[in-house]
C-alpha cells in the first residue's frame, strides 16, 4: 500500500472553495465536499475514502480512524490537530499533517483586538448603544500606552502579537519553555520565569498548545499572584486558562476582564463566563478571516498533491522517518532498509528477537532512526497489512521485536548491516541503487541491485537447469550474481514452481 495513492478524499468541515480546485485540477484527486457531516455520517462514509481533510469542527476519533479502511491521510486546513487522535492514526499508518503557518496573522489579530476591546470595552459599549442607551459614564476604559502585556508562548502566533502590540507602546515581556531569551529579544519581548511574570502585567495573553504542562497555566494559584483588575485573553485553546478560576477571579474583582474566542467545550454550554458582563465571548473565530481561509485551504491541498507526485512530504506531524523517503539523500538508503529488511524476513522461518542495524561512514551518522523504521517495514512486510514508514517503530515493539541501531565512524565504506537470526547482510548504494553486497561470509563479486524479483540460493549456479525452468515458466534470466557461497539471479517475473532448482527462494522487492 503507497501512501501516496490518494485518489478520493473527503472534505468534512468547511473550507475554502480553492482547497478542493487544486485537489482535482493539480492533483487529479476525486473531491467530495460534505462540511457538517454528523459523526455517524462520517463513520458510514469513511471507509470509501484514502484522505479526509478536516478543520476544527469534525472529531477524527479512533473509530473514525478504524473506520477508514483505505484512509492513508488526515489532513488539518489549520494549526491545533488536538481534534485529531494522532496517536491511532500512526498505529494505524496514517499521516496527519496540518499548515501551522497559514492562519497565525489571523489569530494574532484577533488577539490584538480582544485587546482594545477589553480596554475600552467597545463590544458592551456598542450593544449598549443598541438598546437605546447613551451612557458615558459607565465604558469609562485606560490606555494601553506603557502598559505591559505578559504573552505566554512566543511561537508563531505569540510573536505576531508582540510586534503589533509594541506599536501601542505597550512593554511586551513573556515566557517560553523553548524560544530561548536571546531569539525573543530580537522582536522585543523580554523573558522571565513565569513566577515572574503574573506580578508584572496589566493584559496576559496565551499562545501555546493544550497539553498536560499548559492546562490551567492560569489557575486559583496564578490569579491570586497577578494585579488586581489583570486582564486576560485566550486565543489558543479552551482549558489554558482555568475556566472555573476565572469565573472567581472575575466575581472577586481580581480580574477585570477575559478575551474568549476558545472554550473547554464547543460551543460552551456551561454560560457563566460567556453571560458575565466583563467577558467578551468568540466563537471560535481566530482563523475565520477570508485570507487565512484561503491559506490554509490551499497550502493543505498543495501539501496533499506533493505528496500524491511523490515530490515532498510537507506538514505532517506524525511521520519523521516517512519525511526522509522523500529527500533524495536519504530516499535510496531507505529503500535499501526496506530491501534488506525484506530479504532477511524471508531467509528467516521467523523473526523475533534482536535486529541490529549498523551504519558506517559519515554521512549515516544520524540515519539510524529511520533505517531502524525502514528495516522494520522490510521485516514486517506480509504479516502485518497496514504496515509502513508512520508506523513502522511502532509495530515492531508490538510484534516482540527488538530493532537497534549503531554507528561506526571513520573513512571506511559507506554501509548498511542488518543482523538477525544469526544472519547478517550487508547492502550499500551504488550510484544511489540499493546493492547487496555480503550475506554472511558469502561476498558477491559485484553488488546485486536489490530491485525486481530475486532468486536466491546456497551454492553456484545451475545455470542451464535455471534458464530451462526460467524460460518453461515464461521468465527470463536478468542478471546473474555469485559469490563464495550463495547465488543471486535476477528475473523478469516470478516463477510458481522452483522445486527443480532444488533448495532456493525467491523475493519480490
Ligand atoms: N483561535 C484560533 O482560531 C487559533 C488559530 C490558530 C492557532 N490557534 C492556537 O494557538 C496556539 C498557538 O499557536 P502557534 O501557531 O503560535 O503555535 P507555536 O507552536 O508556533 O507556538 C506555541 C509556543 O508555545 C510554547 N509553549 C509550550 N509550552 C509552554 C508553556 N508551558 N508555557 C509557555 N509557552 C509554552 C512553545 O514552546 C511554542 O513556542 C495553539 O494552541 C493553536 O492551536 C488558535
Ligand atoms: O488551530 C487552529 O488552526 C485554529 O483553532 C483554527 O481552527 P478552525 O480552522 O476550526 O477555525
Amino acid at each position: 500500500m503507497s501512501l501516496s495513492d490518494i485518489r478520493r478524499v473527503l472534505i468534512s468541515d468547511s473550507l475554502a472553495p480553492a482547497c478542493a480546485q487544486i485537489l482535482r485540477t493539480q492533483g487529479g484527486i476525486e473531491v467530495t465536499e460534505s462540511p457538517g457531516l454528523t459523526h455517524q455520517q462520517l463513520l458510514s462514509q469513511i471507509q470509501d475514502y484514502d484522505g479526509l481533510i478536516v478543520r476544527s469542527a469534525t472529531k477524527v476519533t479512533a473509530e473514525v480512524l478504524t473506520a477508514g479502511s483505505r484512509l492513508k491521510l488526515v489532513g488539518r486546513a489549520g494549526t491545533g490537530v488536538d481534534n485529531v487522535d494522532v496517536e491511532c492514526a500512526t498505529k494505524n499508518g496514517i499521516i496527519v499533517m496540518n499548515t501551522p503557518t497559514g492562519n497565525s496573522i489571523s489569530a494574532a489579530e484577533l488577539t490584538c483586538g480582544l485587546v482594545l476591546s477589553l480596554s475600552r470595552q467597545i463590544p458592551q459599549a456598542a450593544e449598549s448603544m443598541r438598546a437605546g442607551k447613551w451612557d458615558r459614564k459607565k465604558f469609562m476604559g485606560s490606555e494601553l500606552y506603557g502598559k505591559t502585556i505578559g504573552i505566554l508562548g512566543l511561537g508563531r502566533i505569540g510573536k505576531e502579537v508582540a510586534i503589533r502590540m509594541q506599536s501601542f507602546q505597550m512593554r511586551t515581556i513573556g515566557y517560553d519553555p523553548i524560544i530561548p531569551a536571546e531569539v525573543t529579544a530580537q522582536f522585543g519581548v523580554q523573558q522571565f520565569p513565569l513566577e515572574e511574570i503574573w506580578e508584572q502585567c496589566d493584559y496576559i495573553t496565551v499562545h501555546t498548545p493544550l497539553l498536560p504542562s499548559t492546562t490551567g497555566l492560569i489557575n486559583d494559584a496564578a490569579f491570586s499572584k497577578c494585579k488586581q483588575g489583570v486582564k486576560v485573553i485566550n486565543c489558543a485553546r479552551g482549558g489554558i486558562i482555568d475556566e472555573a478560576a476565572l469565573l472567581r477571579a472575575l466575581q472577586s474583582g481580581q480580574c477585570g476582564g477575559a478575551g474568549l474566542d476558545v472554550f473547554i467545550e464547543e460551543p460552551p454550554r456551561e454560560r457563566a463566563l460567556v453571560e458575565h458582563p466583563l467577558v467578551i465571548s468568540l466563537p471560535h473565530l481566530g482563523a475565520s478571516t477570508e485570507e487565512a481561509q484561503n491559506r490554509c485551504g490551499e497550502e493543505i491541498a498543495q501539501q496533499i498533491v506533493d505528496l500524491v507526485k511523490d515530490r515532498a512530504l510537507v506538514g505532517a506531524v506524525n511521520a519523521p522517518a516517512l519525511f526522509k523517503a522523500f529527500s533524495p539523500e536519504t530516499k535510496p538508503w531507505i529503500q535499501l532498509g526496506e530491501a534488506m529488511g525484506n530479504l532477511l524476513q524471508t531467509l528467516l522461518p521467523s523473526i523475533n528477537g534482536n535486529v541490529q542495524v549498523t551504519t558506517s561512514g559519515e554521512i549515516l551518522k544520524d540515519a539510524g532512526s529511520f533505517l531502524c523504521s525502514a528495516v522494520t517495514v522490510g521485516l514486517l512486510r506480509g504479516n502485518k497489512e497496514k504496515i509502513n514508514l508512520v508506523n513502522g517503530s511502532l509495530f515492531a515493539k508490538s510484534t516482540g521485536i527488538q530493532v537497534s541501531s549503531q554507528h561506526f565512524s571513520g573513512a571506511g565504506e559507506i554501509r548498511l548491516e542488518v543482523s538477525g537470526g544469526g544472519i547478517q547482510l550487508v547492502g550499500s548504494l551504488s550510484d544511489s541503487i540499493p546493492c547487496l553486497l555480503k550475506i554472511g561470509t558469502s561476498e558477491f563479486r559485484s553488488p546485486v541491485t536489490l530491485h525486481g524479483t530475486l532468486i536466491l540460493w546456497e551454492g553456484s549456479a545451475p545455470l542451464l537447469k535455471l534458464t530451462e525452468v526460467l524460460s518453461e515458466a515464461g521468465s527470463q534470466l536478468e542478471m546473474l550474481h555469485v559469490s563464495n557461497g550463495h547465488s543471486v539471479a535476477g528475473i523478469s517475473s516470478p516463477v510458481s514452481d522452483l522445486s527443480l532448482l532444488g533448495p532456493c527462494i525467491q523475493i519480490t522487492l
